[in-house]
């Protein structure tokens, strides 16, 4: 399969928010080495929402985990804004930089049961040392933004599917966050809440300029994405950019298979 050469979608007319040059992620054992990540080089540009997909174990959550700085890199660059991560990698400046620039939303949601809708969505400035006034205001202003504000008392465990996402999408951009990491979001949901989902994360990009990645399994959530990655092998194989009046759905489908297919026959 081609390995892909840097994508340059904007005619390099802006920074990348993200750039990987030669990423790569080996886990070692005494036993034997796996290659999680092989050489990746991609760019990821702000106010863009980028699908990744791939085979199991294609290297789907050791990307998310390289970009999140939970997990270091074996070779290669990244920057970020333009700027080399090294420190970033490394405690107590990788804690920081997460709470700084990055938003996170699980398939499984990962709010805290005991606490109430608003505690949970506050919890990011909580850990950035806000003043407790300006959390009240930021926490009215995002579960206004998000169509929740009637669910602030409530705890989790009263909430839908959908309802808990929207909280963790709270959640996930209270601190306007520069990169938001999406691992399934949807795994979870049915395909009406998923819509509902989907089109939220997209109206963040479009209202708040939010650059989002997101992983999935699904050909169309990735429709709902600026363009897609794929994955196979610990390699960037394959990428496609959603059109307007296309079907992107089947080429994105059609691309999935061929890589599943090959995961088969190999
Ligand atoms: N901490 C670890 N120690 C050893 N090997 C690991 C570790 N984390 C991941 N791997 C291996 O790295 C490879 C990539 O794993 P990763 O979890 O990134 O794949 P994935 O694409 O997210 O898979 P899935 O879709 O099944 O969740 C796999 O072979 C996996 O077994």
């Amino acid at each position: 399969m081609k390995q892909l050469k840097l994508h340059e979608i904007r005619n390099g007319e802006e920074t990348p928010l993200v750039v990987m040059k030669n990423v790569s992620k080996e886990f070692r054992s005494k036993d034997f080495t796996t290659q999680a990540l092989d050489s990746i080089n991609c760019e990821i540009y702000q106010n863009e929402i980028v699908a990744i997909m791939g085979t199991s174990g294609s290297g789907k959550s050791t990307l998310l985990n390289i970009l999140a700085a939970l997990d270091k890199p074996t070779h290669g660059e990244l920057t970020f804004h333009g700027v080399p991560m090294i420190e970033q990698f490394q405690e107590p400046t990788s804690s920081e930089f997460r709470r700084q620039n990055i938003g996170f939303i699980f398939q499984n949601f990962s709010l805290l049961d005991e606490l109430t809708v608003s505690d949970n969505v506050a919890m990011p400035l909580i850990l950035l040392n806000e003043d407790t006034k300006k959390i009240t205001q930021k926490v009215t202003d995002v579960l206004a933004k998000l169509s929740i504000a009637d669910l602030a008392k409530k705890k989790p465990t009263e909430l839908s599917g959908g309802q808990k996402q929207r909280v963790a999408i709270a959640r996930a951009i209270i601190a306007n966050p520069q990169l938001l990491l999406a691992d399934e979001p949807t795994g979870a949901l049915d395909v009406n809440t998923t819509n509902d989902i989907l089109t939220t994360l997209v109206q963040l990009k479009k209202l708040s300029n939010q650059t989002i990645i997101l992983v999935t399994h699904d050909p169309h959530v990735s429709t709902y994405a600026d363009r897609v990655l794929f994955f196979h092998k610990g390699k960037l194989v394959d990428e496609y950019i959603n059109q307007e009046h296309s079907d992107n759905l089947t080429m994105i489908f059609d691309k999935f298979k061929n890589i599943q297919r090959s995961y088969l026959h190999v």
